[in-house]
């Protein structure tokens, strides 16, 4: 056996079970493929898993799963599809457009990690095939604190790449028997890997966009499957009609393309009122906000605090990290908070998440209201 990957060693984490198999869920793209090939030239017993997601659409539910199947057949480990679609549908497809059709902006990629990725791949690894531990190629790292005795979430060593944001939603469960063997390395370096391994996924193009979007070519296109046009009114703050709209599902907070109102400055998504079934319109400057609330928090590497805490913090995927003040609710502290801004910030979304960090650890996330 050869020593263990930077990854795990550097994790301090408790020792793993090594005669236990580890799960490697594998979308078909050479970041899971590098991953389960890394684990497997290292002596781990490992099982390739793909969730089929949706029907014959998505990277990895067409070609994906072939190209999971026939990496695992060369590599000579096994490998399964699982069918996730029930779980998909009830936990991402309808609350995407529950939420759309209610005029928030929902984030599918932490809800998918934690309600179908993360939680059903664990529970079906460990009662179905012996496992303890599943692992990904997400770029992110999990340390093992023995002071605190809780796992901890940093962000990935390749900044670009980090995607710690989408795994905010992850319980101490999750992390305690979750690897990343590709946290602590560049994707240049996972390119090359794949290279050495003679990988045939090593030349997949990156994905570009949410899985959904990349299978249905827009969230447009998406939604149109699912919530008719519903005629309404483009107006500005003042209420004075300036067009018309085919529904507020296709309108996002912050949105300035796609309006199609001439106007002297340009024109962004302020609101998207669902009584009146109007999207409200303005200058950039009205699309800035001081602070928001944030609801369902989830404390990744610290417990939940009782008092204000200064954080920097994401208000979406790759926005710049921004000091802030998180101040808990006092009659929910472990649920609800509120965040301050040190300075006004543009397209604070409903909807999506805000997630917190002090410097590359992060603390904690939720759902912005
Ligand atoms: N359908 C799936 N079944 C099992 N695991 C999956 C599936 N889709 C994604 N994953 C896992 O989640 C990780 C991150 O997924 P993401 O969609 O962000 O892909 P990615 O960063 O493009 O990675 P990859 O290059 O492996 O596709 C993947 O590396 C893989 O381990």
């Amino acid at each position: 056996m050869s020593p263990l990957p930077a990854t795990l060693a550097s994790s301090s984490r408790p020792a793993l079970d090594l005669t236990t198999p580890i799960v490697v869920g594998l979308s078909g793209g050479v970041d899971s493929s590098v991953a389960i090939a890394s684990l497997h030239q290292q002596g781990y017993p490992v099982i390739g898993v793909t969730l089929w997601l949706m029907k014959g659409k998505g990277q990895c539910c067409s070609e994906g799963m072939v190209d999971a199947a026939r990496l695992c057949e060369e590599l000579g480990v096994p490998y399964q599809v699982v069918d996730s679609r029930e779980v998909f549908q009830t936990q991402i497809i309808d609350y995407l457009v529950a939420g759309y059709s209610a005029g928030i902006t929902p984030l599918p990629c932490s809800q998918c990690n934690r309600m179908v990725k993360f939680g059903p791949l664990l529970a079906y690894a460990q009662a179905s095939l012996g496992a303890n531990h599943i692992a990904t190629g997400h770029y992110a790292r999990i340390r093992y604190n023995s002071t605190t005795e809780r796992y901890e979430l940093w962000r990935a060593v390749d900044r670009k790449k980090d995607q710690s944001y989408f795994l905010y939603d992850l319980t101490q469960d999750h992390l305690a028997h979750t690897l990343f063997p590709l946290g602590e390395q560049t994707k240049a370096e996972t390119r090359a890997m794949a290279s050495q391994f003679n990988l045939h996924t090593a030349s997949k193009p990156e994905s570009q966009d949410l899985c959904l979007v990349e299978a249905h070519g827009s969230m447009r296109e998406f939604l149109a499957q699912y919530i008719p046009p519903q005629s309404g009114e483009i107006v500005d703050q003042s209420g004075q009609v300036l067009g018309y709209h085919e529904g507020i599902h296709n309108y996002t907070i912050g949105q300035r393309k796609g309006i199609g109102i001439a106007a002297a400055e340009p024109l962004y998504v302020l609101a998207l009122d669902t009584t009146r079934n109007q999207v409200i319109v303005g200058p950039r400057t009205q699309a800035e906000q001081g602070e928001c609330n944030v609801q369902r928090l989830n404390w990744v590497s610290i417990p939940p605090v009782d008092h204000p805490l200064d954080v920097t913090v994401q208000i979406r995927y790759q926005s710049q990290p921004t000091p802030a003040t998180l101040i808990p609710d006092p009659d929910n502290p472990i649920t609800q908070a509120k965040l301050v801004f040190a300075e006004p910030q543009f397209g604070v979304t409903p909807g999506q998440a805000a997630v917190w960090y002090d410097g590359e650890r992060l603390l904690g996330g939720g759902i912005i209201e």
